[in-house]
């Protein structure tokens, strides 16, 4: 797994989002990801942490009383206007970077209070599903842009006697986070002519759409939720895209209060405490706060990037130990770490996550909790603890 990334128009509260996401990271350089800058960091998927299941807490500084926090890159690419694709705004530069992304986190104003350029309105005169159309629409054309500038070179291969049609698109579109399957199911998802000859701008169009699509799936955060009317929250849920209203100043808000000592909250909790000082103003602000988690179920935030990690990748989140009987690694540590693998994923694919050299060395695995060696075919499921037996270990 690689990465999310947020999108959408200027002023929906891309920034916000981002900065109450990655707020709680202290020890980046631990991560495996090589360019963290001001917009890119490490956020966290939440999930039940193993530990639960035993007479004690692991103490992990990932866990905190038994919610686990699973690092995850997200990255904030700047404005996307309108016309990007035609290279309007910082265009190409952000689809260029939507490249690396595994899912994407459509941050829209659900307010209604910005219109397509992100400038003010007032509150309830934009229709926010508008946005939720132009990210995939901008994303799509761009992706055409590029199969149609490189079709000639397809005409050309088609020429040749072992030609395979799958292969070479996804030679083309591999850049852009296409496997052979994504590939070989948008073709066959649509009927185009067998001769690449054939094909007109509709049919490229259509597979850009296509790929588009299997690659980068996207959950829309109705962001400003705390102002939105009921109306446009109802309009949005009503598209066919998982919709998470959320509220991203009141999740800084609130990330903030807590590193202060201010409220006892984690991360995509559904309500909070106040347990310190606070003014009367700050007070007024966080039950404000109070009334829209209540509505929700929480600020929404957490729920995006797990929607986007657990729902539309279908991740599993496995914990390898090097002592099956302590689930500690060397160093005595409890449950050190937490790997996101694709559902379906068997002990030899946990092996390669943790280090190439592991996987090359695969003797065998041990489910932790039932102590028993699994085999090299048995599919993991969330939540296992898994050791790993190797030559390289
Ligand atoms: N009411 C409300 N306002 C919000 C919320 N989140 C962000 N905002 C406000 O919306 C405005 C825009 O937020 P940013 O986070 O800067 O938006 P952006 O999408 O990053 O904008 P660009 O950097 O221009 O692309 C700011 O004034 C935020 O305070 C929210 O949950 N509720």
């Amino acid at each position: 797994m690689r990465s999310l990334a947020l999108a959408g128009k200027p002023n929906a509260g891309k920034s916000t989002f981002y900065q109450a996401a990655t707020r709680a990271e202290v020890d980046v350089g631990n991560y495996p990801f090589t360019t963290i800058d001001a917009n890119r960091g490490v956020t966290h998927a939440r999930t039940d942490c193993p530990c639960l299941d035993r007479d004690e807490r692991c103490g992990s500084e990932r866990c905190r009383d038994g919610k686990r926090y699973v690092p995850v890159e997200l990255f904030d690419v700047a404005g996307l206007v309108p016309g990007a694709h035609e290279g309007k705004g910082l265009g190409n530069q952000f689809l260029d970077e939507l490249t690396d992304a595994d899912a994407i986190l459509n941050v829209v104003d659900a307010s209604g209070g910005t219109n397509a350029e992100g400038e003010p309105v007032e509150v309830g005169t934009y229709d926010p599903v508008e946005e939720v159309d132009f990210v995939e629409r901008e994303m799509d054309q761009w992706l055409a842009g590029i199969v149609d500038r490189n079709w000639e070179g397809v005409e050309r291969k088609s020429r040749s006697p072992d030609f395979d049609i799958d292969e070479v698109l996804t030679d083309m579109l591999t850049g852009f986070g296409a496997t052979v399957a994504d590939v070989a199911g948008s073709l066959r998802a649509l009927d185009y002519p067998e001769d690449p000859i054939q094909w007109t701008d509709e049919h490229r169009a259509a597979l850009a759409r296509e790929v588009r699509a299997r690659t980068k799936p996207l959950v829309v955060v109705a962001n400003k939720a705390d102002v939105a009317p009921a109306e446009n929250l109802e309009r949005l849920r009503a598209t066919d895209k998982p919709v998470i209203p959320a509220t991203a100043e009141g999740e800084l808000a609130l990330r903030t209060a807590s590193d202060a000592d201010a409220v006892d909250y984690d991360p995509g909790d559904p309500d909070f405490e106040v347990v310190g000082d606070v003014s009367d103003a700050q007070r007024e602000g966080l039950e404000r706060i109070r009334e829209v988690m209540a509505e929700h179920g929480g600020t929404g935030v957490q729920a995006a990037i797990d929607a986007a990690v657990y729902d539309l990748l279908d991740r599993i989140t496995v914990f390898p130990v090097q002592n099956e009987t302590r689930w500690t690694d060397g160093a005595g540590n409890v449950l050190p770490d937490a790997v996101l693998l694709p559902r379906g994923a068997t002990p030899p694919d946990l092996a390669y996550a943790i280090h190439t050299d592991i996987g090359e060395g695969y003797l065998h695995a041990v489910d932790a909790r039932s102590d028993r060696r699994i085999g090299e075919d048995h599919e993991l499921s969330e939540g296992d603890v898994i050791k790993i037996v190797s030559t390289a270990n």
